[in-house]
């Protein structure tokens, strides 16, 4: 194991990452930083988790000059990577006061068009946006010298290719860099990526010592009317510090996530559909504790870098071995442990062996908690917010509340009404969500071969949707507060099917 000033990285650098908290580089930032500071072309690919982000962007905020014009495009496949890429950037450059600029759809253009007037060195985005300011030529590329595509195969399967082309086109050739990055690198996609590329150097960490991932693999089988139940029972006796739920369409999305607000817990959507600040806001909440549960499409499956998520649960199995690596990925990072979860229908058992096979890993079988587990779990949940309670609370005005019900009833009697009440308030066996196809063979054509080009978005619910539920209410339960469930909402579902 190398430290980073012998990979060639300056005391200025080293120190903004050592900042960062990095003391030591990983595999693929070991392997990648000295031929990427030799301006290489280079595949990478490593897994989730393990620092890609930093194997290219800590060489690359090297290689940069202050001044020199906007010298690095960064293409992410969605806006939330393209902020938290931005993000990592800048931290890697806070001694060189490089500038970064982010460039994405669903926000104001004029605001970008700002930051792109001042020439930024780097320039963090998704590929339509880009092509925007191209085209309006409030980006210009002429300075360009290294291309980054962060989740390259991802951006092949949304059918930006084109979009990738364009963009590379407007790049001038000579001594440009392509650095191209994934944890997955289907064949199909290295073929075609290859050729935006000069020789490039394939660097491969996977299975090496250490740079595994510690994700515990399980799976349950359930059937679709069963799936709500069982998932809030795992729930209550995993008790997640933080939780990804992954559902198969944007509708899904949006009743899970309505459904878990009504039974209480904080859980908020993130999809396509929904606006672009409320994104971002969502994420925010997540990112600082004020939210446990994000409910997601496969639009959070990649490279998002969040501390904390301990669990992932794939609500509805995804239909490929690429988008489950990614999706648990978002667990069991930078050398921490994480579980995760994928409910089976009966049905959808080839998807699932499938998924074995190609990680040639066995994913454990997890029967459901019975009630009793689940009761014993929610009583200690209850035991230790009491507790959390008492010490918390110092509001006068309760304490004479109490008085004056003391007066009345007995104190054992009081308490357990309110412990009646937090325990079993949130029961509701009544809310359904809409039914949801399992994947099939036919049908839901597995492993339905992408088409690599614009216009070949897979699985759909990617871009564009299958109808436009939208949650309704804000969440007002506050679990940790009052861990009761206070509004019916998510009841009606079958009145917002289509
Ligand atoms: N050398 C290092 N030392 C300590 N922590 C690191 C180091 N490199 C990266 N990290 C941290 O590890 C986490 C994962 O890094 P990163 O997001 O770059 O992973 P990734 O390989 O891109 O994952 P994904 O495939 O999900 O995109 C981040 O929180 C990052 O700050
Ligand atoms: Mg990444």
């Amino acid at each position: 194991m190398k430290i980073f000033k012998e990979l060639g990285i300056s005391d200025d650098t080293i120190q903004s990452i050592t900042e960062m908290g990095f003391t030591e580089p990983t595999p693929i930032q070991e392997e990648s930083i000295p031929l990427a500071l030799e301006r290489k072309d280079i595949l990478g690919q490593a897994q989730t988790g393990t620092g890609k982000t930093g194997a290219f962007g800590i060489p690359i905020v090297e290689n940069t000059t202050k001044g020199s014009g906007s010298q690095v495009i960064v293409l992410t496949p969605t806006r939330e990577l393209a902020v938290q890429v931005a993000d990592q950037l800048k931290a890697f450059a806070k001694r060189k006061k490089l500038s970064t600029a982010v460039i994405f759809g669903g926000m104001s253009i004029e605001r970008q068009i700002k930051d792109l007037k001042r020439k930024p060195e780097i320039i963090v985005g998704t590929p339509g946006r880009m092509i925007d300011h191209i085209n309006r030529r409030t980006l210009k590329l002429d300075d360009v010298e290294t291309l980054v595509l962060d989740e390259a195969d991802e951006m092949m399967n949304m059918g930006f290719i084109d979009d990738v082309k364009f963009i590379m086109s407007k790049v001038p050739e000579e001594g440009r860099q392509t650095l191209l990055f994934s944890a997955t690198m289907p064949r199909a996609i290295q073929d075609l990526v290859t050729r935006f590329m000069k020789n490039p150097t394939v660097v491969k960490t996977m299975n090496q010592n250490n740079s595994d991932p510690l994700i515990d693999e399980f799976y349950t089988i359930v059937k679709e009317l069963e799936k709500l139940s069982v998932f809030t029972s795992f729930l209550d006796v995993h008790q997640p510090e933080l939780a990804i739920v992954f559902g198969r369409t944007k509708r899904r999305v949006d009743e899970l996530t309505s459904a878990l607000i009504a039974k209480g817990y904080r859980a908020e959507g993130l999809h396509g559909d929904i606006t672009q600040s409320k994104r971002l806001e969502v994420l925010k909440k997540f990112k600082n504790n004020s939210l446990d549960i994000l409910v997601a499409t496969d639009v959070a499956a990649r490279g998002l870098d969040i501390s904390g998520v301990s669990h992932v649960y794939n609500f509805d199995i995804p239909q490929d071995t690429e988008s489950y690596t990614h999706r648990i990925g978002r667990t069991g990072r930078a050398g921490k442990e994480g579980m995760a979860l994928t409910f089976v229908n009966p049905v959808e058992m080839d998807f699932l062996r499938q998924i074995e096979n190609d990680k040639k890993k066995p994913i454990r079988a997890l029967r459901p908690p019975s009630k009793k587990e689940v009761e014993k779990a929610r009583e200690k949940e209850v035991f230790e917010k009491i507790g959390k309670w008492l010490e918390e609370n110092d509001n006068e005005h309760t304490l004479e509340i109490a008085e004056s019900l003391m007066t009345e009833h007995e104190p054992k009697a009081i308490i357990a009404s309110l412990v009646n009440e937090l325990l079993y308030s949130k029961e509701d066996d009544n809310i359904q969500l809409s039914f949801e196809k399992p994947l099939s063979r036919k049908g839901n054509g597995r492993r339905g071969k992408p088409n690599y080009s614009k216009g070949g978005q897979r699985g759909g619910q990617r871009r564009g949707g299958r109808d436009n539920f939208k949650p309704r209410g804000k969440n007002t339960n506050k679990r940790s507060s009052h861990g009761g469930r206070t509004s019916k909402q998510g009841r009606v579902f079958k009145d917002h099917q289509k």
